[in-house]
């Protein structure tokens, strides 16, 4: 099988060598620095997935309304990221009407944590307008979800208004890692540190951000297995949040995962394929 993850980090090498052709970093740097502060990434997952009675009577809510609430089962210990994305170079389109701004705010309306929305144009018909617009929709911090291969890129995360970044272990070396991470912190950027084998975990926690994705599918081959997260997730220090990341696709998926330990979600195809996303986030995670 063709490596996907290689012809996909070749592309983004010549679209920053392009990008920085007609926008020097300088300029594109002082364009970041001129953003609104960054949406608190971590701290909307910590809540969720810290969210108990006591807490939610404390933020202002009533006793009844949380007896409500834990009745209904709204009442979980549950952080989802929820993702905006077209199409995806294993599945082709997944979603025609695509909508972003509209699709955030269904998002919103059903309670995910954050959104991650596809900016790269080339294999997943993303885009930094999807961006803009998916977060001018609502309050929610939003993750830039692309390949980067370069700090220019993270810079380029911060101008174009993401609250988060995702680095690939498979794509970066630590070192590489390490220098992104600490432009993103300098920018106010969390840092979802992305890995699929256990030899990447163990690079993936020498990096400082609390946010350690697994993602279940490989981006060699595009096979998915939910075990990848499963058999993984014990490794994770209590001090850092375990995301677990693609395949996540029934209600006993989430089951499953959550009876594993498991409390933060990235869910996008299940999602993009419902008419309503944001229904589609309630149904699986109710
Ligand atoms: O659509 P899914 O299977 O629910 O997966 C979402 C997300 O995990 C996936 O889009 C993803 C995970 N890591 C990535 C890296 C790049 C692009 C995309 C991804």
């Amino acid at each position: 099988m063709s490596d996907i993850l290689n012809k996909i980090l070749a592309v983004k090498r010549d679209e920053v060598a392009a990008a920085l052709a007609v926008k020097p970093l300088a300029t594109l740097r002082s364009e970041a620095e001129a953003q609104p502060p960054a949406r608190d990434f971590v701290a909307a997952l910590r809540q969720k997935i810290d969210s108990s009675a006591a807490e939610k009577i404390g933020a202002g809510g009533t006793a009844g309304d949380t007896l409500k609430d834990m009745a209904a089962g709204a009442i979980r210990h549950i952080a989802v990221i929820a993702e905006i994305k077209k199409a995806s170079p294993s599945k082709g389109v997944i979603r025609e009407n695509f909508q972003p701004a509209e699709i955030a705010a269904d998002y919103a309306r059903h309670g995910a944590a954050c959104l991650s929305v596809l900016t790269d144009r080339s294999f997943f018909q993303g885009s930094p307008d999807y961006l803009r617009q998916a977060r001018n929709a609502c309050t929610l911090p939003v993750l830039r979800k692309d390949f980067l291969v370069d700090p220019y890129q993270v810079y380029e995360a911060r101008a174009m208004g993401a609250d988060a970044i995702l680095l690939i272990v498979a794509a970066l070396s630590l070192a590489e890692m390490q220098a992104m991470e600490a432009i993103a912190q300098s920018l106010g950027l969390a840092v979802l540190v992305e890995c699929h084998e256990p030899a990447e975990l163990d690079i993936a926690l020498q990096l400082k951000t609390p946010l350690i994705g697994i993602n279940n599918r490989n981006l060699h081959t595009f096979e998915v297995n939910l075990d990848t997260t499963l058999s993984q997730h014990q490794r994770i220090p209590s001090n850092r949040i375990l995301v677990a990341e693609s395949g996540i696709l029934a209600p006993s998926d989430v089951a499953q995962l959550y009876a594993g330990g498991v409390r933060a979600f990235l869910v996008g195809e299940a999602f993009m394929r419902a008419p309503s996303p944001g229904a589609e986030l309630a149904r699986l995670f109710a």
